[in-house]
């Protein structure tokens, strides 16, 4: 390795990811400096609290709590940002971009909320951002998207890309235990963002699902603009139920692009999937993404979606992207500084409307348990087009109320919630009735 280039490289933020990426990078350094034909230096991490106990322990002089001074850092080419936020972690990275630093991150949030600006920052400052880590975890998925398979147009993406609620439905279904107990599970493992409200309420997965879309399709779609759900409010019962009519239920991503229309619709819920469909299948901790293009066909990556290990893997493919470059490499094949590509995929593509909103669903009412109730409801039900598919009735303990399970064909949303809020004035209904979508491929 005589005479070779040496980058050197500064993370902000050491956390379950920053420590992740610092253990590996050291570890694999011989080899890794060999595939990329470069000296690689780890010069400094920034923390919050220089306290804390850590598993991963650099050189006192290696860790500071002054993140400017690696952004600022005239010797530091290379900058991983891992603090997470929208708020510390943009001043940061612009300021590193426009110190003309290549920028490596894992912030998903970030991304969502501010790429343009961001992208465009890089692109002034001749210098690269670079972000495979911020979607579904370990799997190569905008690697994929934008080289891969660069010759498609993607009529539908869709998949699991949030680990921490679907290690949750996992065990819930598996283990039949309640939402609170795998939570805390999935807190020990460092699967849990910081801010829960991300994982749990969909808004992790929200943001990682707008990448995707800008990737595909050019547009960034605001999330007040999307439907985004998470999984706070699913039962062990609701699984159950699933289970016995031929499903399972995950937090899906849905991407849909209607070319004919020239529309494309985000979406982030919970939603029951066939059983036997490959993305069902994907458990535990992982992600799973089904790609479908019009030249490939249908495509389906699966792989851990969060945790230390498969998040500094993705963060170091990035690293090896940035030393590349750095040595004078070209970009890769469509890099985020293409911005007439992206504009080009967009060519004026509209948000879809609510109309396009139509599915099967599954209906879980808890009602008194007298004569008339199924009648009553049914009658809602006809009034608003909702025809009925299966159902399943389960008097509760005190056999005085009972749970009553329906599956729809496919309606409108619109129909089916204003039939639901008509059910829910009925005399007879206990709580508010609870509705997910069917989701079909
Ligand atoms: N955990 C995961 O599985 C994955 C996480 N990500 C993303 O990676 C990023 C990092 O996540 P993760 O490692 O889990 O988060 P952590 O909360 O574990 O780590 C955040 C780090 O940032 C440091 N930090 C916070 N504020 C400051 C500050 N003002 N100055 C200096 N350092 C600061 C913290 O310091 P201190 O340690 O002293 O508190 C901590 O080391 C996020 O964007 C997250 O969304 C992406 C994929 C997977
Ligand atoms: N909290 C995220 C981390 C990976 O982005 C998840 O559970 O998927």
């Amino acid at each position: 390795m005589k005479n070779k280039r040496t980058i050197r490289i500064g993370l902000l933020g050491f956390g379950t990811v920053g420590q992740g990426v610092w253990k590996h990078l050291q570890a694999d350094q011989t080899a890794l400096e060999y595939r990329l034909g470069a000296k690689l230096e780890l010069v400094r991490a920034a923390a919050r609290d220089l306290t804390k106990s850590r598993a991963v322990q650099p050189r006192p002089d290696q860790l500071t709590d002054d993140p400017f001074s690696i952004v600022d850092d005239p010797n530091i080419d290379i900058v991983c940002e891992l603090i997470g936020g929208t708020t510390l972690a943009r001043e940061l990275t612009l300021r590193a971009l426009k110190n003309g630093k290549t920028v490596v991150t894992a912030n998903k949030a970030l991304i969502s909320e501010f790429g343009e600006e961001i992208f465009a920052v890089a692109r002034e400052s001749n210098t690269h951002y670079f972000f495979e880590a911020s979607v579904a975890g370990g799997i190569p998925i905008i690697k994929t998207l934008r080289e891969g398979l660069v010759a498609n147009r993607f009529p539908q993406i869709y998949g699991i890309l949030n680990g921490t609620s679907n290690y949750i439905l996992t065990r819930m279904e598996r283990e039949g235990l309640s939402f609170e107990d795998t939570l805390n599970d999935a807190r020990a493992l460092g699967y849990v963002e910081a801010d829960e409200s991300l994982d749990l309420d969909g808004w992790d997965a929200a943001h990682k699902a707008v990448i995707l879309a800008y990737l595909a399709h050019g547009k960034w779609v605001k999330l007040d603009d999307m439907v985004v759900e998470g999984i706070r409010d699913i039962t062990t019962g609701d699984i159950a139920y699933a289970k016995e009519l031929g499903y399972k239920i995950k937090l899906l991503a849905v991407i849909r692009r209607d070319f004919t229309q020239n529309t494309v619709s985000v979406r982030l819920h919970p939603a029951l999937i066939a059983k036997q469909e490959l993305i069902a299948q994907v458990d535990e901790v992982f992600n799973g993404i089904s790609l479908t293009g019009d030249v490939v066909g249908t495509t389906i990556l699966v792989g851990r979606g969060a945790g230390q290990d498969a998040t500094a893997s993705a963060v170091i493919s990035d690293i090896a992207d940035a030393v590349a470059a750095l040595l004078g490499a070209p970009p890769p094949i469509i890099s985020e500084e293409d911005v007439d590509i992206y504009r080009a995929l967009a060519d004026e593509v509209q948000l879809a409307g609510p109309e396009s909103l139509v599915c099967p669903y599954y209906i879980r009412l808890r009602v008194k348990d007298e004569p008339g109730v199924l009648a009553r409801v049914a009658q809602v039900f006809a009034d608003h087009g909702v025809s009925v598919a299966t159902m399943i009735q389960q008097e509760e303990i005190n056999s005085a109320s009972a749970r009553i399970i329906f599956t729809t064909h496919a309606v409108s949303e619109a129909s089916l919630d204003q039939s639901l809020g008509l059910v829910a004035e009925l005399p007879f209904c206990l709580e508010t009735p609870f509705r997910l979508r069917v989701f079909k491929p």
